[in-house]
């Protein structure tokens, strides 16, 4: 944990900034973004601690008829929960702890104003995304129950009850707790040998 106040919030920030773009993790935030398994996901912004990011955005570069982009999203979650993993390992006195909200659904994107411009992304998908992350759990992957049919095909999820979410009421929400193995993953996972003698 940290203390926002420690040193004026100088130390905050620069912890901040080395996790998001730092020299000692194997792979930082912004750098996940580069890598090709990613090439739909976009980071909008951070807002203080929160590190938001969309997947999807361009129309041109989704597949058609295709959930890629919510899985791409999905798998950069994970590579997070990875960078604060090693992070923490080079950290002698405190822990990042991580905690992921995650949600789909129409958004409007765009730019507002004529100068300090910045994209951004609004809308109903939007705001429970960032109400799964407020009323999530530390070091876990929160999702709205309307995102179960779709992560439930590659992922297993635990259902954790109800949150209040303001304007929502109470929604189902669920933790994605990770990848369902692939048939022939199973497979090479056995050595030659022990796979004849079973
Ligand atoms: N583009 C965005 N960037 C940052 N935060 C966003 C964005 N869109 C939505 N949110 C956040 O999602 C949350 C949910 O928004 P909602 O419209 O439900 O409530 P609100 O009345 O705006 O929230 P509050 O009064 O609690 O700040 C808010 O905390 C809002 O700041």
């Amino acid at each position: 944990m940290y203390d926002e106040s420690f040193m004026y919030g100088k130390e905050c920030l620069r912890f901040l900034n080395e996790l998001v773009r730092n020299a000692c993790a194997v792979s930082d935030f912004d750098d996940l973004l580069d890598r090709e398994q990613f090439s739909m996901v976009e980071k909008i912004k951070t807002i203080g601690a929160t590190f938001m990011a969309a997947s999807g955005l361009d129309p041109a570069s989704r597949l058609k008829d295709s959930h890629e982009h919510l899985f791409q999203l999905m798998e950069f979650a994970f590579a997070l929960q990875g960078a604060i993993e090693n992070f923490n390992a080079h950290m002698l006195s405190f822990r990042f702890i991580l905690r992921i909200g995650y949600n789909f659904g129409d958004v409007t994107a765009g730019v507002i104003g004529t100068n300090k411009l910045h994209y951004d992304i609004w809308g109903d998908a939007v705001n429970i995304a960032s109400r799964m992350d407020t009323t999530g759990v530390a070091n876990q992957i929160q999702v709205p129950v309307n995102c179960v049919p779709i992560l439930g095909q590659r992922y297993n999820l635990e259902r954790r009850g109800t949150v209040f979410v303001k304007g929502k009421d109470n929604m189902d929400v669920y933790l994605v707790k990770d990848r369902i193995p692939k048939k022939d993953e199973k497979i090479d996972a056995i050595p030659p040998d022990d796979r004849q003698a079973t």
